[in-house]
């Protein structure tokens, strides 16, 4: 292995982890994780609604609590870690990223589609002026060649971001793939390199350990895996792995293991596995975020969901387009069903 340098770890389960219980997180919950996520050293935690601030709505699933007290509140209970909230443009505002600064957040994470950098220009700008960690999120990076995405980094470069990072939002990514993204960022960038991996083809830590090999130095993971689709890298393990590389990362491996079993594992709905939903998530490129929305489709016109989902790879759905996950739902079932098998 290469020399790696310091890692900066995020942890996602209070953001990612809110998609796979349909954002029904309490406030009991968010500060008992917060708390000991605090007290395992580990430097950011995100807190928001799945879908990033103001994602609570018909379209993306409404949040049992308001995520501003969430934040809130997660911030009340850490002494040394900070709390990042996800923006994406023209679902969360300006508005809402001014109240979060207000409530003490440290990192904003400004997220686009890999293709559309261009309309995270004055919210980089913005959290840069209210003194936050500023970091770019290209979403769905397996969708653009790695020219584009080299383009796209720049851009969000240029606005002021700090770190770029390469979202493997579908898990669909190969370990390759991974390291001819992050190699091409590192040598066209001056910030850091971030990234977030999803484990619907059971590859997150195969991508992770790619990416910090070619130089990503922030790293996503979610404690227990709770995250979007299969989950993110799991953050316990990906933190005993790279103690047994050597490489530091500051934060301690047995309070994370005692916070997975002890208090995020009883959130759960259901374990994290790799079910055929969620492989098909990897398989067919599609967000993962969408899988609970085609298996309630499915449900509600006796449908596979893997068929929805599949469909959707097809047609190329991204984040934001969930509400084509009931229309294709209803096309299929008037179609001659099924039109594909996996
Ligand atoms: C919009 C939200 C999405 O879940 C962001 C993310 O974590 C991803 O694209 O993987
Ligand atoms: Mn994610």
């Amino acid at each position: 292995m290469k020399p790696v340098q310091k890692l900066t770890i995020t942890e996602v389960a209070l953001r990612d982890g809110s998609h796979a219980i349909n954002h029904q997180y309490t406030l009991e919950q968010v500060i008992s994780v917060a708390k000991a996520l605090d007290d395992a050293n580990v430097p950011y935690i995100e807190v928001s609604h799945g879908d990033g601030l103001a994602g609570s709505s018909l379209q993306y699933g409404l949040s049992r609590t308001n995520e501003m007290e969430l934040i809130e509140a997660a911030v009340s209970v850490c002494a040394t870690s900070q709390i990042g909230v996800l923006l994406l443009p023209g679902v969360g505002t300006i508005q809402q990223l001014n109240e979060a600064a207000k409530l003490g957040v440290g990192m904003a994470r400004i997220a686009t589609h890999v293709t559309e950098a261009d309309i995270s220009a004055q919210h980089i700008a913005r959290s840069k002026e209210l003194g936050l960690v500023t970091v770019g999120f290209l979403m769905m990076s397996h969708m653009a060649p790695v020219e584009t995405l080299v383009e796209q980094a720049k851009l969000m470069e240029s606005y002021g971001a700090d770190t770029v990072y390469v979202v493997d939002s579908a898990g669909a990514l190969l370990p390759f793939q991974v390291e001819e993204r992050i190699r091409a960022l590192k040598q066209s960038l001056s910030a850091h390199i971030g990234f977030h991996g999803h484990n619907n083809l059971s590859l997150a830590m195969a991508n992770t350990l790619a990416a910090i090999q070619e130089g990503a130095t922030w790293i996503d993971g979610s404690v227990r895996c709770l995250g979007a689709g299969a989950g993110n890298t799991q953050t316990e393990v990906l933190v005993a792995v790279l103690e047994k590389l050597g490489i530091e990362t500051g934060v301690d491996v047995y309070k994370l293991m005692d916070l997975a079993e002890e208090i995020v594992a009883p959130i759960l709905q259901k374990p994290q596995e790799i079910t055929k939903g969620s492989l098909v998530l990897g398989y067919a490129g599609v967000y993962s975020s969408f899988l609970l929305h085609a298996q309630r489709a499915a449900l509600k016109f006796g449908l596979d969901a893997r068929d929805i989902l599949i469909e959707l790879g097809r047609r190329k759905a991204v984040g934001g387009q969930e509400d084509m996950i009931m229309n294709v739902a209803a096309e299929l079932a008037k179609s001659n069903y099924p039109l594909s098998s996996v």
